[in-house]
């Protein structure tokens, strides 16, 4: 058998690192004359510029763009053989197919590699058909997707490797579920800065998300921690590899709950050879397509007034407009007032102006002509072809000066000038006027935000991103139909919406899977319910939250989540410090305080801060995310992670409502590792038992 030991192995490996330095060598020599090449043309066009033709200058410009384009590849091969260099490849499969005497040795990596004169791929890349089988099946009858078709044959062997600065810390022979081994000890392991990438240990439900061609839109449900944004970041890199040649990174675009969260994923795409895709919030979305027409209230101010203080209630009025319009029906309301102004809300008028008369008749007509248009187009048009059928009383064209006047009258046929008057006129048509109300400020509540939005592209038309040829939507419960229904006119293309309805928050507006499907009848669904972020202990804990009888944790132990009763606030932060104090000196990583509020975060961060400890405050303003010592609150902490969570203030005035329960739930189950709940005087209702 080809390297049939680990001795083998080891001898192998050194021989790949030593093709990878030689590589290294030669991409270094390719660069440094590529570098002559240009400063050499360069100085002949300089020296030269007098005697040279406009059409000699123009060819040697273009032969050293040419060159500088040759060298760019050749150094973004290099940061990929560099990367090899860390840790060559993770993975090999020996697959025989047919008759074949010897099986083939694929052995898979984070990208190809290829000697420059030889003829062998010597590394796989883990997105190639035939690294698939690595994913997807054990020893024995095996096959995969070629351009060709299915290759079927039988895999001999399957092997995992851990490499380390070019050398083998261990190598596994698997011929059991995948990677469990292997997967044990990376989630065992302290947290990196960043979201890491998984490619060694992806599992094989999630490989068949992430390949998944065929799905227009695809839809996971995903319990916390169950890897649904490593995996659909997995999922862009495969397609921009698979695609390479219509889909580059600048067609694919990331709707992200934050910047901070932006920041904590932005190292999964480039670790896998590809460079960072756009991101934007569905606010920034907002505030683009909405420029002119009003200010609004942004989800994080929503959900703040939701919050309210410990004693205070919030408007049951705005909980009742929020809910209407996070409900599925919502948009067959605004679907039916659609239809029923196209219908009723063009009153043409005869018009009589200067020496051309327009019959009622005629601009009628021409109104339903005009097709479905967005209303402003509309008239337009039927303006333009009113004018265009009909003279003056002397036989002539209707003259210029009559056009614009003419334009003005039809336009002012329709019900409602501007787009607002519209939505306040659909709260009037439903006979709710009072589901419509602008906050101080005459800002826009965050639930009109989208409804508006929508009308919007009925009365004016949106130009859609035609540019974005793959749309992730992460944290999707907390998005409304009425939402998707707008991206959905906005992005046409395919899309991958990733969420977990236990992680809402905002309860009267959280959607579940159902109620997305609503709006993409035709998606694709996956719910991934295994975890792999916490320890069995943990996600136990976190469970009696927001139980889910579905979701199997990852066989991983740790210590038992700690509650901490203290007998007074004062007592709580000493505890909060002493905890922070007792994590520095535990060997992990990160360390999470999630409050329940951003002023509850403010305040121990003051606090800690005082004691000189080097620590982080998150909030809505923060670009980034921080290693170490973090304080922030649930709602920002959604889609990270700690070695270490430490939950403060879990008491009954603080937890108390579902929502509240939603960000306690969100909280604890940012812990990787190790997880304290401190609190001071009643515990919250919800960890009573
Ligand atoms: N196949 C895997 N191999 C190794 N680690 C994995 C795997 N799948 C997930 N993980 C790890 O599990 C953790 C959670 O992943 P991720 O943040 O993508 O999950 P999520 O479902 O988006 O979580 P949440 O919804 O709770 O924010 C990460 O540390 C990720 O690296």
């Amino acid at each position: 058998m080809f390297n049939g030991t680990e001795a083998e192995e080891r001898r192998y490996l050194e021989v790949i690192v030593a093709k990878l330095h030689q590589a290294l060598k030669e991409m270094d020599d390719k660069v440094s004359s590529t570098y002559e090449a240009v400063i050499e043309a360069k100085k002949y066009l300089w020296d030269n510029a007098a005697a040279l033709d406009p059409a000699e200058r123009a060819a040697n410009r273009v032969d050293v763009s040419l060159v500088i384009d040759l060298g760019e590849k050749t150094i973004a091969k290099r940061r990929r053989v560099q990367k090899l260099l860390q840790s060559p490849y993770f993975g090999r499969v020996d697959f025989k197919v047919g008759q074949q005497t010897k099986p083939d040795s694929f052995y898979i990596g984070v990208h190809s590699f290829t000697e420059e004169n030889g003829h062998d791929n010597l590394i796989y890349d883990w997105r190639s058909p035939v690294a698939s089988m690595f994913y997807d099946f054990e020893v024995g009858q095996a096959f995969y997707s070629a351009p060709v078709g299915e290759v079927h044959g039988e895999i001999g062997l399957k092997r995992q490797y851990k490499i380390n600065q070019g050398a083998m810390e261990y190598m596994i022979e698997s011929s059991m579920t995948i990677h469990d081994d292997v997967l044990q000890k990376e989630l065992s392991g302290p947290s990196n800065e960043r979201m890491k990438n998984i490619v060694a240990t992806i599992q094989k439900e999630q490989n068949a998300i992430i390949r998944n061609e065929a799905a227009h839109e695809l839809i996971i449900q995903g319990v916390a921690g169950s890897g649904k944004t490593s995996v659909a970041l997995h999922r862009v890199a495969f397609l921009l590899y698979r695609y390479k040649e219509t889909l580059n990174s600048r067609n694919v675009l990331i709707i992200s709950p934050n910047k901070v969260f932006s920041d904590y994923i932005s190292n999964v795409l480039p670790e896998l050879g590809e460079e960072k895709i756009m991101e934007v919030s569905l606010e920034e979305l907002a505030a683009k397509e909405l420029s002119g027409i009003g200010k609004f209230q942004t989800f994080y101010e929503q959900v703040s007034e939701l919050l309210g203080g410990p004693d205070d209630k919030t408007d049951d009025t705005v909980i009742e407009r929020i809910k209407y319009k996070a409900s599925a029906e919502f948009i067959g309301q605004i679907v039916a007032f659609i239809q029923y102004a196209d219908e009723h809300y063009f009153s043409p008028e005869e018009i009589a102006i200067d020496k051309v008369t327009i019959s009622k008749e005629a601009l009628f007509s021409s109104y339903l002509a005009s097709g479905r248009l967005p209303v402003k187009s509309r008239l337009e048009k039927t303006a333009a072809h009113v004018m265009a059928n009909c003279k003056d009383v002397d036989g002539n064209r209707v003259p210029a000066s009559a056009s614009k006047k003419i334009k003005t009258a039809v336009k002012k046929m329709f019900k409602c000038q501007d787009v607002l008057s519209l939505y306040k006129e659909f709260y009037r048509y439903l006979g709710k006027p009072d589901l419509f109300k602008l906050k101080q400020g005459k800002k826009l509540e965050y639930s009109d935000v989208f409804p508006l939005l929508y009308l919007k592209i009925y009365f004016e038309g949106a130009a859609p991103f035609d540019f974005v040829k793959h749309l992730l939507v992460d944290e999707m419960q907390d998005y409304t139909p009425i939402q998707y229904a707008v991206l959905s006119k906005l992005f046409k293309c395919k899309k991958t919406i990733l969420g977990d309805s236990s992680q809402s928050v905002n309860p009267y507006s959280s959607s579940s899977l159902a109620e997305i499907k609503k709006v993409f009848p035709e998606a694709d669904t996956v719910e991934l319910l295994k975890s792999y972020r916490s320890t069995v202990e943990i996600t136990t804990f976190a469970q009696k939250l927001k139980p889910n009888s579905q979701l199997i944790p990852i066989e991983r132990h740790g210590e038992e989540p700690l509650i901490l009763p203290c007998h007074s606030p004062r007592d709580e932060m000493d505890a909060v410090r002493r905890l922070t104090g007792d994590f520095l000196v535990s060997g992990l990583h990160s360390l999470g305080i999630i409050c329940k509020t951003h002023a509850q975060a403010e305040e121990v961060y003051a606090k800690l801060k005082d004691r000189g400890y080097k620590i982080h405050l998150l909030d809505f303003n923060s670009e980034q995310f921080h290693e170490g010592i973090v304080v922030t609150y649930a709602h920002l902490a959604k889609g990270l992670e700690f070695d270490q969570v430490i939950v403060p203030f879990a008491d009954a005035s603080t937890y108390r409502t579902e929502l509240d329960k939603s960000l306690l739930y969100i909280a604890c189950s940012r812990a990787m590792h190790r997880l304290t709940v401190t609190y001071a005087g009643a515990i919250t209702p919800f960890l009573k038992s």
